[in-house]
């Protein structure tokens, strides 16, 4: 039995697509029918089910936010990580679990691979490393995909906020001085799953090809959209956001790709695929 937690998040979405396509059995929560930080129902569902595998989807994203409200953040995204590791061990699970490109702090000139120094700039940055931290340490089994830019279905991401922007200004200004990967929902889970069926443990990067800037991510999905916008280069500083972003947290794809061997389509044509057949108004 496979366990989803976090099943309302756009990868979860994407995750239960990939499961039916391969007709797989699974269960799949959301906060309501199990708040991972509340350690007696994460036992439950354990204790119920036995799952062979459980999928963490669950995460508190909002990055701003916590800046202010990091015991929230480090609660869901760092001590639940541990306590899901810990009845992962306990029962005999692997764990298959979320990170982010937020753990570095943006100064490599290149691409960031899985053994670079971390260094995060900000209250996410620094929960998601220590969720990963403490799940490595556990000694349970493990993969933790660390991934950038996510879209799929649902609006927490950059795709409706741009939208949302859209409706309010007449302008629309995007930072072209911040630079990673978008990395489509639908990708990682079709990755994620031929990477469990295979066997893989441990930690890799799991993003698409390439890289651009939010200005660059911005145009082209505008283009493929056909929305008749003006979208103007601007300084990211000037949105004065409350958490530090690094410059550029673009993951190199590697290792992956040649443990799968596998190529991972460019972040262009994997953005095109999304907006053509899964993405809703
Ligand atoms: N989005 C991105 O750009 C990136 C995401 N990631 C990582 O990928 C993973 C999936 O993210 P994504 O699908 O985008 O996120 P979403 O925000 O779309 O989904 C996260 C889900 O987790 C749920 N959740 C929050 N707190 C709890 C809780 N205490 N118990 C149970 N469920 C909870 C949320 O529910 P509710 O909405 O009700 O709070 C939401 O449904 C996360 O680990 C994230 O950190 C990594 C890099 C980039
Ligand atoms: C308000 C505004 C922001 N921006 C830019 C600047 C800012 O850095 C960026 C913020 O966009 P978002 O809120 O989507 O970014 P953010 O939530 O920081 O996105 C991150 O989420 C977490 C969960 C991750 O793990 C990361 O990989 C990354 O996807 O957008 C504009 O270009 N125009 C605007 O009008």
């Amino acid at each position: 039995m496979i366990v989803i937690f976090g099943c309302d998040g756009q990868l979860a979405k994407a995750f239960q697509e990939q499961l039916n396509k391969q007709n797989k059995t699974f269960v799949a929560f959301n906060k309501k029918q199990c708040d991972i930080t509340n350690y007696l129902q994460l036992k439950d569902v354990f204790a119920t089910y036995k799952p062979k595998i459980v999928i963490n989807a669950a995460a508190y994203n909002l990055v701003d936010e916590c800046e202010v409200n990091f015991s929230e953040g480090f609660k869901v995204n760092a001590l639940s990580v541990a306590q899901m590791a810990f009845l992962s061990k306990q029962f005999g699970s692997f764990l298959v679990h979320f990170s982010t490109d937020y753990v570095f702090d943006g100064t490599k000139v290149g691409l960031y691979n899985e053994n670079d120094t971390t260094n995060p700039l900000n209250e996410y940055g620094k929960s998601k490393l220590l969720g990963e931290r403490l799940l490595i340490e556990s000694g349970c089994d493990y993969l933790i995909f660390r991934t950038s830019w996510v879209y799929g279905r649902g609006k927490n991401n950059f795709i409706s906020k741009l939208i949302n922007w859209c409706e309010k200004n007449e302008i629309l200004k995007v930072a072209y001085n911040e630079f990673s990967i978008p990395t489509s929902a639908y990708d990682i889970a079709y990755l994620a799953s031929f990477a469990l069926d295979k066997g893989l443990n441990g930690l890799y990067n799991l993003v698409n090809s390439g890289f651009c800037s939010r200005f660059e991510w911005a145009t082209f999905a505008f283009s493929k959209l056909k929305i008749d916008k003006l979208v103007y280069p601007v300084d990211r500083l000037i949105f004065n956001l409350k958490a530090n972003r690094p410059f550029l947290s673009a993951m190199t794809n590697k290792l992956i790709c040649n443990s799968l061997n596998v190529e991972i389509r460019d972040w262009k044509s994997a953005l095109a695929d999304f907006l053509e057949n899964h993405y809703e108004k």
